[in-house]
């Protein structure tokens, strides 16, 4: 393991749900400190990219974690790395309060946020925290299951469409919380739909299309040819 290596370098990903071939050849990167989004239509494979980075579907290829080979780690091995995954139906325990769904978790890492962190960071959490999941509105539990894997000490965020069907307002509030994890050196990728959400926390985009990268754009390329969206994404 070397410090220049990227927290997450993935080359020739394969990913398959039973016979079907659902990503093809895949090869990112994403550095230390970055955020990265995953762009494309719906069903281009954004999701399983993010799966098979967990172990949660089959794949091939090579997953390296700062360095470490992973692909034959199964999923319980990889949050002690360092990696936390938030999938879009959030995870969290709904018949559990907020605390105790903070509390459960066990801490991998010095870097790992305590309850009162979590609560310094999150206050509406700390205004809720007898409250069960099922009683959250999808905003608080948005946060609290990305208060769950910084509770893990997860330096490494894969975020799952983080702002689906969440109010402007919260949506706003989300973009602000990924800002500051993001300025405390935190690694980001991030699968969005909202591409203006994305554009404001993004340094690189990724389009995929049909389980394939089919474009790599940084913040600026992007900026100037937009027509490239409009091509893959019909935006
Ligand atoms: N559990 C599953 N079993 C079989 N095929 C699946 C399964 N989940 C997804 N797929 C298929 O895999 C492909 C990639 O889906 P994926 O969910 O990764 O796309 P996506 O880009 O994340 O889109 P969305 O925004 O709709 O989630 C699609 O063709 C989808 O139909």
């Amino acid at each position: 393991m070397t410090h220049s290596s990227p927290a997450l370098q993935i080359e020739s990903l394969n990913a398959w749900y039973g016979d079907s071939h659902v990503l093809d050849n895949i090869a990112l990167h994403v550095s230390e400190g970055e955020t990265v989004t995953l762009l494309g239509r719906n069903g281009a494979g954004k999701t399983t990219t993010l799966r098979s980075i967990v172990g949660l579907v089959r794949r091939s290829g090579s997953i390296r974690l700062r360095g470490r080979e992973t692909i034959k780690s199964p999923i319980h091995k990889l949050a002690p790395l360092g990696i936390g995954y938030v999938p879009e139906e959030r995870g969290i325990f709904s018949t559990l309060s907020v605390e105790e769904n903070l509390r459960l978790l066990p801490q991998y890492a010095d870097s790992a946020f305590t309850v009162a962190e979590i609560y310094r960071l999150f206050p509406n959490l700390q205004e809720r925290r007898h409250s069960q999941g099922t009683k959250l509105s999808g905003g608080e539990q948005q946060m609290l299951a990305i208060a769950r894997v910084l509770r893990s000490g997860a330096r490494i965020l894969l975020l799952d469409e983080p702002t689906e069907g969440l109010a402007p307002v919260i949506v706003q509030e989300i973009g602000d919380l990924l800002k500051k994890l993001k300025s405390l050196g935190y690694t980001i990728l991030l699968v969005e739909q909202n591409f203006r959400f994305a554009k404001k926390l993004a340094d690189r985009f990724y389009v995929m299309e049909n389980g394939k990268l089919a474009e790599t754009l940084t913040l600026a390329e992007l900026n100037r040819q937009p027509d490239v969206l409009d091509r893959y994404l019909g935006v």
